[in-house]
């Protein structure tokens, strides 16, 4: 079974507290999740690889290191764009793929819409981003199209897991870590988690209200 990893760390309790907040216009909500993926991507990238470098303090040679991987980060369109800034703020050299992705709204399947992946994805690590795992479909079907296009190490991250979303993404891809921010008390009985913090994608672009 894949690991998954629930970060407790008291900036992003409060973070979520924002999130979770109705009062939160959209502006602060949208930087916010910025924010929160930026703790996310710290904790999700311990597994990165090093490779030594030798650099030259004004004093003397020493080792030091750089990013071995090639890393790619794969929002899951749209409410998944919310966090790209927060990953790619410590790897600004990252590639940034996209999959366009957006529930049926009376299946709560995934309908697919847009794929852009760089060719790069089969040696990459590569980092799958969207803060809601609710059903678990719509990850669960992102990260078959990746590997499908080759991708051998991925991860997901998220904000807001429902029990429901982590055993399907654990039983349908167990090789795929998953890192969240909580793990909430269930899903409605319309696939909204709860209690969550409502539609991410609608509250990060101000679709709504
Ligand atoms: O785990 P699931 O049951 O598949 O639900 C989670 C998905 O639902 C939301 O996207 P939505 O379909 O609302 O699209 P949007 O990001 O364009 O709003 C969310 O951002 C996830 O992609
Ligand atoms: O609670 C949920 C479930 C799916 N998508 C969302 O944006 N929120
Ligand atoms: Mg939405």
């Amino acid at each position: 079974m894949s690991s998954l990893t629930v970060v407790d760390h008291p900036l992003l309790k409060r973070d979520l507290t924002i999130l979770r907040s109705r009062e939160t216009p959209h502006g602060a909500f949208r930087k916010t999740v910025s924010d929160a993926a930026a703790i996310l991507a710290y904790e999700a990238m311990q597994e990165v690889d090093l490779k030594d470098k030798t650099i030259e303090t004004p004093l003397e040679s020493t080792t030091g290191y750089e990013i071995a991987d090639e890393v790619i980060v794969v929002p899951i369109m749209r409410a998944g764009l919310g966090m790209v800034d927060g990953f790619v703020r410590f790897i600004p050299e990252a590639r940034v793929g996209h999959l366009g992705m957006q529930r049926d709204e009376e299946t709560y399947d995934p309908v697919d819409y847009y794929s852009n992946i760089p060719d790069t994805i089969s040696e990459a690590r590569v980092f799958v981003v969207d803060p809601m795992l609710a059903t678990g479909g719509s990850a669960s079907f992102a990260i078959e199209h990746l590997k499908q296009r080759g991708a051998e190490r991925i991860h997901f991250a998220c904000l807001v897991a429902a029990p429901e979303g982590i055993e399907r993404l654990q039983s349908d891809h167990s090789d795929v870590p998953i890192v969240t921010a909580t793990v909430d008390r269930e899903l409605d009985d319309n696939a909204f988690i709860r209690p969550g913090l409502g539609d991410a994608g609608d509250r990060i672009f101000g679709t709504t209200g």
